[in-house]
């Protein structure tokens, strides 16, 4: 009988560092000759940071939704598919930064049901000085769900301490303490620990361990959730954020890297987070950008296949024409 694959869930809002936590599990993993695979979950139409992925790693992708809403169904079978053809020793999973985490955990426990996967460990990755911000404020939606991603965890990566102050950083594990006693906290700069600390450690056992344990007698066949088409087919939930939009933009030519910075400076407060790949004029190179709540970040890329110039926004309630109409003249 094949083993089970333990399935972990990693989550956190967006641009805490949760794809820079994967790769560095990726390169642990690698190191230690384990196979994993990941699915990555994007709000927008482009899978950006996936492109910086080691490409030998089976990679689901699941874009233009939350995993938690509207592909939570999606969720369950590129789960069941991932471990059937890849057979992974572990699998990975980067939800958006506005998941509900513990929907997420549904997702896997209903592919539990047509495979033999076993939910670990929900590693949250919580960015310091922008959780810092919100308590000031003490109050909205996103402070909201930081704090929901926080009580989901069985770890907690507290990240980006290099941008808070010690008091505010002893502050900040104290509020996480208090608002989850059972999580293990890791406190982190550019997400730097041990990946094996997050294999270590199931608090409470996994958060719907009984639920493995009713399913995980059998692998059964999927045959009454058949669709029509033959794939198997999950619950989709409702959608649960309508506040939240994403913006993808496709360029048609390369632009100049000085007033794309200033214009990522100048972007509204309400674009919580941007990134994308980008031709620069005056370097002819192509970069992947990045860039969260207020920081940005530029690394030069030579991709090995042709790849689109583009860029995603993610945030709640701001003017895509506004957006579009300032990347045109970047464009001019
Ligand atoms: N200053 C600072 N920047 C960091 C740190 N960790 C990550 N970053 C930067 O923060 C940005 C976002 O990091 P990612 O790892 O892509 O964040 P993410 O959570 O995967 O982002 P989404 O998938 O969009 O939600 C990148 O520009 C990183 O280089 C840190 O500890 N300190």
């Amino acid at each position: 009988m094949n083993a089970t694959i333990p399935v972990y869930v990693l989550t956190g809002f967006l641009g805490s560092g949760k794809t820079t936590l994967l790769n560095r599990v990726l390169d642990d993993a690698k190191a230690r000759g384990l196979k994993p695979a990941i699915v990555m979950n994007e709000v927008g139409d482009v899978n950006v940071e996936g492109q910086t992925i080691d490409a030998a790693v089976p990679m689901a992708e699941l874009l233009g939704g939350c995993i938690c809403c509207t592909s939570k169904g999606d969720l369950g079978l590129e789960l069941v598919q991932l471990a059937q053809q890849e057979k992974p020793d572990v699998i990975w999973i980067e939800s958006t930064g506005i998941a509900q985490p513990l929907d997420v955990v549904e997702g896997v426990t209903e592919a539990s049901l047509y495979a033999k996967l076993e939910l670990a460990n929900v590693v949250t990755v919580v960015d310091a000085r922008h959780l810092l911000d919100r308590i000031r404020i003490g109050s909205g939606k996103t402070f909201r769900l930081m704090k929901e991603q926080i009580r989901a965890a069985d770890i907690l990566v507290l990240n980006k301490a290099d941008l808070v102050a010690p008091a505010e950083l002893e502050e900040l594990r104290e509020a996480l303490a208090a608002w989850n006693p059972q999580a293990v906290i890791h406190v982190v700069s550019r997400a730097e620990l041990d990946p094996r600390a997050l294999y270590a450690y199931a608090p409470s056992g996994g958060k719907s361990r009984a639920v493995f344990e009713a399913s995980q007698e059998d692998e059964l066949e999927p045959t009454d959730r058949e669709a029509s088409d033959g794939r198997f087919k999950f619950a989709n939930a409702s959608a649960g954020h309508a506040h939240v939009n994403a913006f993808t933009y496709f360029f048609g030519n390369d632009i100049d890297s000085v007033r794309f910075e200033r214009f990522l400076k100048e972007l509204p407060e309400n674009v919580y987070r941007a990134k994308g790949i980008v031709g620069f004029r005056d370097t002819a190179s192509l970069f992947l950008f990045q860039h969260a709540y207020g920081e940005s970040d530029f690394l030069r890329v030579t991709p090995q296949k042709s790849v689109n110039r583009v860029a995603v926004f993610i945030g709640e309630g701001f003017s895509r024409e506004k957006l579009e109409q300032r990347l045109k003249e970047l464009e001019a």
